[in-house]
């Protein structure tokens, strides 16, 4: 899978690729970063009109609801590159009514998932190319200034988990909440993402059913106490709460704004200034509501040995990959941070849309202990918060 590795590299750096499959080949960029040059230059390449490629989200977030996943849309004349920044990501944007709707074929999906993978906006100019410059592509992609890479073979890439982890580095860093604690860097076979096991306390005394938190990074609420959300004091409560339970491990995933990464986490923050909730902002970029891979969790937790575990969470989700990855959730338990005005509508909107287990913190409905998993055996209600 290495042309598709490498085919993230040029997307992400705003690069054109080729992508083909067995009966067609697109030149492929993303929107996010396209400048008019660049879109004039690729159409000149392949020799055919630009179209514009949007996720089945986005589609649904400017009011053309449809069945596939990626759709094709021309548009003739085709929009200049501010108009197509729009089509792809502001609020309001609208298609012309003769804008012509196709389902998109391997792949216009294939350039969406690797631009999503990318953390880019999942929105592809792509130009077929015609027959009669087939030559002059091939040449291109001969001469290293095109990569070329197979649809089939950018899905693999990302559909694969994170491959096997390697461990990389690691040093006591005494914590204010834990002060025996151990950084783990693990690096996935990709050689960019990094993820860090904070082992807590020492292994020999820790409970059999290990404690754990998966936490997905946020820069904005980690590291500056953003009061948008509850990251930071969930992050340092977990530290404390492992601590207390006699030591375990939070496991720090790379996964900036559910999977978005940090730009589009910013984007999506404007439109919930304007009024969206913290699901439909990310859906008018076009992303799902969430589109993180816990995968990566098990992988961790298999290289430190770890395979029952009480799991500290508010998230089903994540109760349900590693309980699907072979990992026994023995016991959950609660984790909150504050609620301030400023959150209010983000954590409400975790519990009624993403299915979060915070109805004793928000006050809602229900009794304490109402909103447990039922997946997990009763046997360990004892472990629960
Ligand atoms: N896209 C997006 N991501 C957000 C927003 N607010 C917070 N996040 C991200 O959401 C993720 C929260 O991760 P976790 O702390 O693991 O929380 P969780 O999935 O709610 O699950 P638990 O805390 O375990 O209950 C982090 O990656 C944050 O960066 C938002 O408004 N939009
Ligand atoms: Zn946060």
């Amino acid at each position: 899978m290495r042309q598709a590795e490498r085919a993230l590299f040029d997307l992400r750096r705003g690069l054109s690729i080729l992508v083909r499959d067995h009966a067609r080949a697109f030149v492929v960029c993303a929107v996010e970063g396209l400048d008019d040059a660049a879109a004039g230059e690729m159409q000149m390449l392949a020799g055919s009109p630009a179209r514009l490629v949007l996720s089945d989200h986005r589609l649904a977030a400017i009011g053309r609801a449809g069945a596939a996943q990626a759709v094709s849309v021309g548009l003739s004349p085709l929009p200049d590159a501010a108009g197509l920044h729009a089509l792809a990501w502001q609020r309001g944007a609208s298609l012309p009514a003769d804008a012509e709707l196709r389902d998109g074929g391997p792949v216009e999906r294939a350039a969406l998932r690797l631009l999503g993978r990318a953390q880019r906006v999942p929105a592809a100019l792509v130009c077929e190319v015609a027959p009669d410059r087939a030559a002059a592509v091939a040449a291109t992609v001969a001469s290293g200034d095109l990569l070329a890479v197979d649809a089939a073979e950018a899905m693999r890439l990302c559909e694969s988990g994170p491959g096997r982890l390697a461990r990389i580095s690691e040093a006591r860093v005494p914590l204010a909440e834990a002060e025996n604690s151990r950084f783990v860097l693990f690096r996935e076979a990709d050689g960019v993402h990094e993820h860090v096991a904070i082992v807590i306390g020492e292994r020999a005394n820790w409970p059999e059913d290990v404690p754990v938190r998966l936490h997905s990074s946020c820069l904005t609420g980690d590291l500056f106490g953003s009061l948008r959300c509850d990251c930071g004091e969930q992050l340092r409560r977990g530290v404390a709460a492992i601590d207390a339970l006699g030591g375990g491990v939070l496991l720090y995933l790379s996964q900036e704004g559910r999977g978005i990464g940090l730009a589009n986490k910013l984007r999506a923050y404007g439109l919930q200034d304007e009024g969206l909730d913290t699901i439909d902002a990310d859906q008018v970029i076009g992303f799902s509501k969430d589109e993180r891979d816990f995968r990566i969790a098990h992988e961790m937790l298999d290289e430190l040995g770890i395979d029952r575990i009480l799991l500290l969470t508010n998230n089903p989700s994540k109760v349900a990959a590693l309980q699907k990855a072979g990992i026994h959730v023995v016991g959950r338990r609660a984790i909150y941070g504050e609620v301030t005005v400023q959150n209010q509508r983000y954590l409400r909107t975790k519990a009624s849309r993403h299915g979060h287990w915070l109805n004793d913190l928000l006050n809602e409905q229900g009794e304490p202990g109402d909103d447990e998993p039922a997946c997990l055996p009763a046997a360990d209600a004892a472990h629960r918060a």
